[in-house]
């Protein structure tokens, strides 16, 4: 397969939620093209790429034989698609990227795995506003989950006005996915996660260490996003609109106002949905600047994690910080964010 000049050539491995995402990402981007997905599956999910000109690649060897017999044309495998590319972006389930880690190391290809994975698996943690510069040149990367992502954007955006001492987090999380909810999840009830903190919080740390932040979650029985109510002490005593400044100096921090209707998450879902936005994605932590309380150094707010899309952006940050010579984090990013019209500037909420 010919390589488009000047292009990076990305190869995406699991085509799912995230996945499929990405794929949509990639081809919005001026300077990438898709080399194609590998995935096992072999259902509707990949035969609607496949009608969008998605080269397919069976990743596994039953794979080669269930593809075709779904009707569907194979590029290749795995391999195929590994030496088609410059960087593969692996959004496989949990524990499958660490396997193939392997794969990719020893084909020489930089990668990138998701959250599911643990640091150990990339040995890098990947939110772009904190570690791009690190990532830069580097083998491989893993971008942090949706939530850890939040956190990394939010308590980043206070570290970087000098307000951040120490930050609690309650985070209560979506129960499954939607298009699979028919599968599992919970159903009136609620579910404490066993362990306190949970990994959200430490997982901010491997991406910047110096973060005070201990996280508390909480399955709920929903399947459109998270929502996430933090406590905050700051080092020194701030005005709310000192707050908000340090928030809205980020385009990856969405403020909403819950008084203008936009008060719960379905109705910012479906703000997006009227933006345009591909699968009603929120690739912004959009958080409500109405209930937002400072006083003196205490701090208080909620937000709303779009668990589906808030990595699709920092994974094309990612690609451009392993894949091309653009050092700058913040000229990616705007690319990006242009691309997929990401920001209180592109929008019109
Ligand atoms: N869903 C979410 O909200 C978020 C997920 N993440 C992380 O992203 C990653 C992917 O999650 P998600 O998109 O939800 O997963 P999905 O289950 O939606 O998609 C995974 C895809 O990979 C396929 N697959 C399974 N095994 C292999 C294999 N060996 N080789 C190639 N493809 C394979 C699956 O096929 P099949 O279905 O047939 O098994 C499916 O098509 C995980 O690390 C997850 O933790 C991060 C942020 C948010
Ligand atoms: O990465 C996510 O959340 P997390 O930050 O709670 O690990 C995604 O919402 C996936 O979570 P899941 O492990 O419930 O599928």
């Amino acid at each position: 397969m010919t390589k488009e000049p000047n292009k990076i050539s990305v190869g995406v491995v699991g085509a799912g939620v995230i996945g499929r995402r990405v794929v949509g990402a990639v081809r919005l981007q001026p300077d990438m093209a898709l080399a194609g997905v590998a995935d096992v599956a072999a259902d509707w999910r990949i035969a609607m790429l496949a009608k969008d000109g998605v080269r397919l690649f069976a990743a596994s060897s039953q794979a080669s034989q269930t593809l075709p017999d779904a009707g569907l044309d194979v590029a290749g495998s795995l391999e195929d698609l590994i030496a088609a590319s410059d960087v593969i972006v692996d959004c496989t389930p949990k524990g499958i990227g660490a396997k193939n880690a392997d794969i990719y190391r020893s084909a020489g290809k930089p990668f990138i795995v998701q959250g599911g994975e643990k640091h150990d698996v990339a040995g890098h943690s990947f939110v772009a506003e904190a570690t791009y510069g690190s990532a830069f040149g580097r083998d491989a990367t893993r971008v942090v989950s949706c939530n850890t992502t939040s956190i990394v954007r939010t308590l980043g955006a206070l570290k970087r006005a000098g307000l951040l001492k120490k930050a609690r987090g309650t985070l209560m999380r979506r129960a499954t996915d939607p298009w699979e909810s028919h599968l599992g999840g919970i159903m009136n009830t609620l579910v404490p996660e066993p362990t306190i903190p949970s990994h959200q919080g430490p997982d901010a740390r491997h991406v910047d260490p110096e973060l005070d932040v201990v996280t508390i979650a909480i399955k709920i029985p929903e399947t459109l996003a998270h929502l996430h109510s933090w406590y905050v002490e700051l080092n020194r005593p701030a005005t709310k609109e000192e707050v908000l400044d340090a928030f809205a100096a980020s385009p990856r921090i969405l403020l909403i106002d819950g008084d203008s209707g936009l008060s719960a998450l379905n109705s910012v879902k479906e703000a997006m949905a009227m933006e345009g936005r591909p699968n009603a994605d929120l690739y912004e932590v959009a958080l409500w600047s109405n209930i937002l309380a400072v006083d003196g150094t205490e701090l208080c707010y909620n937000y709303m994690v779009d668990n589906q899309a808030i990595v699709i952006p920092e994974t094309i940050d990612a690609i451009r910080a392993l894949a091309s010579s653009e050092e700058q984090p913040e000229v990616s990013m705007r690319l990006t964010n242009k691309a997929l019209g990401i920001g209180a500037d592109e929008l019109r909420l």
